[in-house]
């Protein structure tokens, strides 16, 4: 034997994984002149993901199918941020675009983890990658948040304060990983829907806007054990989420029951995670989550994890 080996096969394509995001900490202040929510959030990708993936079609156009999770409800044209990401790119780069593009869905539809805006945040990096798109990471920030308000944060990942409509972001070096248990529901909640349940509220005297990420922040930053973050947890949106879908509420308080240390709903709702000391635990709460009924799916998953741009 010579110790030559075959010339590698030229890459028929490129699969980007993406995860979902939850929101640790959502504070929610007053609608902007242009319709937008001042945000005072923090993120973190977790390890539930979607995956993206772009191939050539060999003529022009961008071609999109869909697996898993809702595939059948969502649109495969215009509608679907993933086509409108990878516009962006063709036209960012002058190119007609020639794309089949195939998104394999975990994350649950309009659930709260931003599914969307993750395949928006996957087709932008798997269609540069496959046209040899020179782009830099302003560029790219521009397109996605251009895209929607959570998609710079899902070319990211990991652990970051977002500011602004929660496009403006500030990474935080976060030192550990904390265990959740992700519990989807058999409803959806549209994102404006919720800001708009929040507006509402407010007029009632019911919410605040909770701007301060101090300490939660630090609490990634050290360390802290899942039980001290459990007390740090914060979501604006969760009053409204409750309002619009009042069956989470039992959801919630069922997880409590069979040993949560919180719960938590994720983003505008209506998913709701779970957050457990350990991986032992979170199996045990998960396994007892499903028996007792009323979610449509139990998930477990981890964080922070990085994202497709890190
Ligand atoms: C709830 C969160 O997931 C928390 O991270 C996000 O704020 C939602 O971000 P997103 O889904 O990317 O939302 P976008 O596509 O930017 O906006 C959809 C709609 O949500 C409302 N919206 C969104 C973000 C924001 N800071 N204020 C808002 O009021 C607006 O009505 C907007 O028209
Ligand atoms: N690739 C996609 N995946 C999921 N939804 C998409 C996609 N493209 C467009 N949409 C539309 O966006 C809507 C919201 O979907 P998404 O799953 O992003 O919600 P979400 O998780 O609540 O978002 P967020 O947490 O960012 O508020 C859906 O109802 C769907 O019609």
């Amino acid at each position: 034997m010579t110790g030559q080996t075959a010339p590698a096969a030229p890459p028929v394509g490129v699969a980007v994984d993406v995860p979902a995001k939850i929101n640790p900490h959502l504070g929610v202040g007053d609608a902007r002149a242009d319709g937008y929510h001042a945000l005072s959030t923090v993120y973190q990708a977790i390890s539930l993901h979607d995956t993206v993936t772009a191939e050539r079609r060999g003529e022009p156009g961008i071609e999109i199918t869909i697996s898993g999770e809702g595939a059948g409800e969502l649109p495969t044209d215009e509608g679907n941020l993933a086509y409108k990401a990878a516009k962006l790119i063709a036209l960012y780069a002058g190119i007609e675009p020639d794309v089949k593009l195939h998104l394999n869905k975990r994350i649950p539809v309009a659930g709260g983890l931003a599914g969307g805006s993750a395949d928006a945040a996957g087709a932008l990096i798997a269609c540069s990658r496959l046209w040899d798109v020179e782009i830099g990471d302003a560029e790219l920030h521009r397109l996605a948040a251009g895209l929607g308000s959570d998609v710079p944060f899902c070319l990211k990942g990991g652990t970051a304060i977002g500011t602004g409509r929660g496009e403006e972001l500030t990474p935080v070096a976060a030192k550990g990983t904390w265990h959740w248990v992700v519990a989807t529901t058999d409803t959806q909640i549209s994102t404006p829907e919720c800001y708009k349940e929040v507006d509402r509220l407010r007029e009632d005297g019911i919410g605040r806007f909770s701007s301060d990420v101090d300490q939660i922040v630090r609490a990634f930053e050290t360390g802290a054990d899942a039980d001290s973050l459990a007390r740090l947890l914060v979501n604006d949106m969760e009053a409204a989420a409750v309002s619009l879908r009042p069956q989470l509420a039992s959801l919630m308080h069922g997880g409590l029951e069979e040993g949560a240390l919180t719960a938590h709903v994720s983003g505008s709702g209506p998913t709701v995670l779970f957050l457990a000391d350990d991986v032992k635990h979170a199996v045990a709460l998960a396994r007892r989550i499903r028996m007792r009924g009323g979610a449509r799916s139990v998930h477990l998953a981890h964080g922070p994890v990085p994202g497709p741009a890190a």
